[in-house]
């Protein structure tokens, strides 16, 4: 008897679920309150993630047309002579330009462009590429980068209210900040049918928002340890929770394990926004989420020194070895 396979949920959000976040936002909001409408979302939101670790997403905000004028753009980057995008190097690590340089990664290239306080790295981004400029890109991916940061800052509002602490917002928003990725994966070399495009993890940020071109690939593990193909449609954004999120929500959201594999003959194009706490913050599990059904899992911790573990140590249960009770 086979099971049905996992159905990751879609989601919508749309108008009067924006403005609600829009006027709230205008009068210093944070402190919840809000329309049914809204709470149904934000209730719809947690049990997504507390299912699943991940959605799908549909979002309005985010026009078809900026999205395939983001594809194109980003087309010219990787186009760019290899001797052009090895010059984006970044000190910490899983930032600077990953291609043939890396063999870990044969089919991925990358770029992850850290948001820097003060400064405005897009551009900053787009003159170390295209030296003669290029202001369809810096435009693009500033535009881009904004709307996805206001995705990503309405989701995790809908969270924080959905577990009543919606107080703890604003607080936990100053404390963050984001890395965006381009990313391009090759087709599988040699005619083979299918090949790892990135390998099995969960993210270590907060919560990550990708979206891709028409190119399917990502799978994500679901609950009875199966890898599932995730179609995602073309207007579609995928929300997947990081280990940072699972931390503070003491472990009540999983954060999923995916991977991208690879098989057609087309590349695949994704981009996404990795929202993360500052390398200074903690993450803390607020009170309200322990009690005795729950009792606390993890023990408050630096994120940077949780992130540089990892990177020292890559193992599936980081986060438990490093900040287990
Ligand atoms: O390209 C994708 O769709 C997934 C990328 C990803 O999982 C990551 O960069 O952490
Ligand atoms: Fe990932």
């Amino acid at each position: 008897m086979g099971s049905e396979p996992t159905q990751i949920p879609y989601i919508y959000f749309s108008g009067e679920v924006l403005d609600h976040f829009d006027h709230d936002r205008e009068v210093g909001g944070g402190g919840g309150g809000g329309g049914e409408k809204w709470k149904a979302m934000c209730s719809q939101v947690r049990e997504a993630v507390e299912n699943h670790g991940c959605f799908i997403l549909f979002y309005d905000k985010i026009h078809m047309t900026l999205r395939e004028e983001m594809f194109n753009t980003m087309k010219n980057l990787f186009d760019l002579p290899e001797e052009t995008k090895n010059k984006y190097v970044n000190p910490r690590p899983y930032r600077s330009y990953s291609g043939a340089n890396n063999p870990l990664l044969p089919l991925q290239e990358s770029f992850g462009v850290d948001n820097e306080p003060g400064q405005d790295s897009a551009q900053a981004f787009t003159d170390l590429m295209w030296p003669e400029g290029n202001p369809t890109f810096s435009e693009i991916f500033k535009s881009m980068k904004s709307k996805m940061l206001e995705l990503d800052n309405i989701i995790l509002r809908m969270v924080f209210e959905s577990y009543s602490v919606g107080k703890l917002y604003n607080s936990f928003i100053q404390d963050s900040t984001n890395t965006f990725r381009f990313m391009k994966y090759k087709v599988p070399p040699n005619n083979e049918p299918s090949a790892m495009g990135l390998i099995a993890h969960t993210d270590k940020n907060t919560l990550t928002i990708l979206c891709q071109n028409e190119v399917q690939g990502l799978e994500i593990l679901d609950k009875e340890g199966k890898w599932v193909t995730i179609m995602i449609p073309n207007d579609a954004f995928i929300v997947i929770v990081g280990d940072g999120l699972k931390a503070w929500s003491n472990a009540r959201i999983p954060a999923a394990k995916h991977r991208v594999v690879m098989s057609g003959d087309k590349e695949r194009y994704s981009f996404g926004l990795f929202s993360m706490p500052k390398e200074e913050a903690t993450i803390e599990v607020p009170l309200e989420l322990v009690d005795n059904d729950h009792p606390l899992v993890y023990r408050p911790f630096k994120f940077s020194d949780f992130f540089y573990n990892f990177v020292n140590n890559t193992r599936d249960d980081a986060l438990e070895a490093f900040a287990g009770v």
